[in-house]
């Protein structure tokens, strides 16, 4: 699916952004603590309605579409998802379902397959039968992330879908975002692995796009002194993506205590 996002602006905290995403791109969304992101992302899965500007998925504008039609191609995963504590972790991610389901509100054998084979995917079958309350952040992020994808969406929305993530899982989401084969438009505040994971990234800085490019065009040294006010060196690695060195005040490791 195609996304693309004309001239937005909302009560001054998004101030005329475009950005495109082409059908199958996983586009990251970068930038410093209240520059616009997730209200960005809220104006792209219809939750916030634009002042001026539109979002138009496959040139169909959202607010034009009716809601469970948007539901039906746009998975969400933000920051602020319910969380159904009570309910367990098949319950919570067989409401991605939802948007598809007919009037009987049955799910089909396929449908139960899918829920199965998906919360494998996400490393949260063992937790099935566990109430979400009795999960850890990770664990909650990772049924959010399955309960999206049993969705079976066209567009996916990830708002942060790291922050509680440990290294492994950081790694497997990433990685898994970018086999399935849809538009993905997420939230990052890693650079490295926005830079590691993404085909393109656009940066916001008060509610403006300021960037948009390859990785290697947009994380630059320049960038972070502008947009982030930190001084830091980038280095490509060897896979041409850029590599950060922070300057976190520590000095080269001195000679070994005798
Ligand atoms: N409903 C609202 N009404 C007024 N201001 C809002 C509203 N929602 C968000 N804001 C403000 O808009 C700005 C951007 O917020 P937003 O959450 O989009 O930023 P962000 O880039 O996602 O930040 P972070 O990296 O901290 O998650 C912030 O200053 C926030 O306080």
């Amino acid at each position: 699916m195609k996304l693309e996002v004309e001239n937005v602006s909302w009560l001054g905290v998004l101030r005329g952004v475009s950005l495109t995403a082409l059908p199958g791109e996983v586009v990251g969304l970068i930038g410093p603590n209240g520059s616009g992101k997730s209200s960005l992302l809220r104006c792209v899965y219809r939750r916030i309605r634009p002042d001026d500007g539109r979002v138009l998925l496959d040139g169909a504008d959202v607010w034009r579409t009716p809601a469970r039609e948007v539901a039906r191609q746009v998975a969400v995963v933000a920051q602020d998802t319910p969380a159904d504590l009570d309910e367990t972790v098949e319950h919570v991610v067989a409401l991605g379902r939802i948007p598809h389901l007919g009037a009987l509100g049955r799910l089909s054998a396929a449908e139960v397959a899918l829920i199965a084979e998906t919360m494998e995917r996400c490393d949260v079958a063992a937790l099935a039968r566990r109430p979400v309350a009795t999960l850890s952040g990770g664990e909650r992020q990772r049924v959010q992330l399955a309960r999206a994808l049993v969705q079976r969406p066209r567009l996916l929305v990830l708002d942060e879908p790291t922050n509680h993530l440990d290294l492994r899982h950081q790694v497997e989401l990433l990685r898994l975002i970018r086999t399935l084969g849809v538009t993905v438009v997420v939230t990052l505040h890693d650079l490295q692995l926005a830079a590691a994971a993404c085909d393109r990234l656009v940066v916001l800085d008060a509610g403006r796009v300021v960037a948009d490019g390859s990785a290697a065009e947009v994380v630059t040294e320049k960038l972070l002194r502008e947009v982030y006010q930190v001084h830091a060196e980038v280095a490509p690695g060897a896979d041409g993506l850029p590599r950060l060195f922070l300057p976190l005040g520590r000095a080269p490791a001195a000679s070994p205590p005798l």
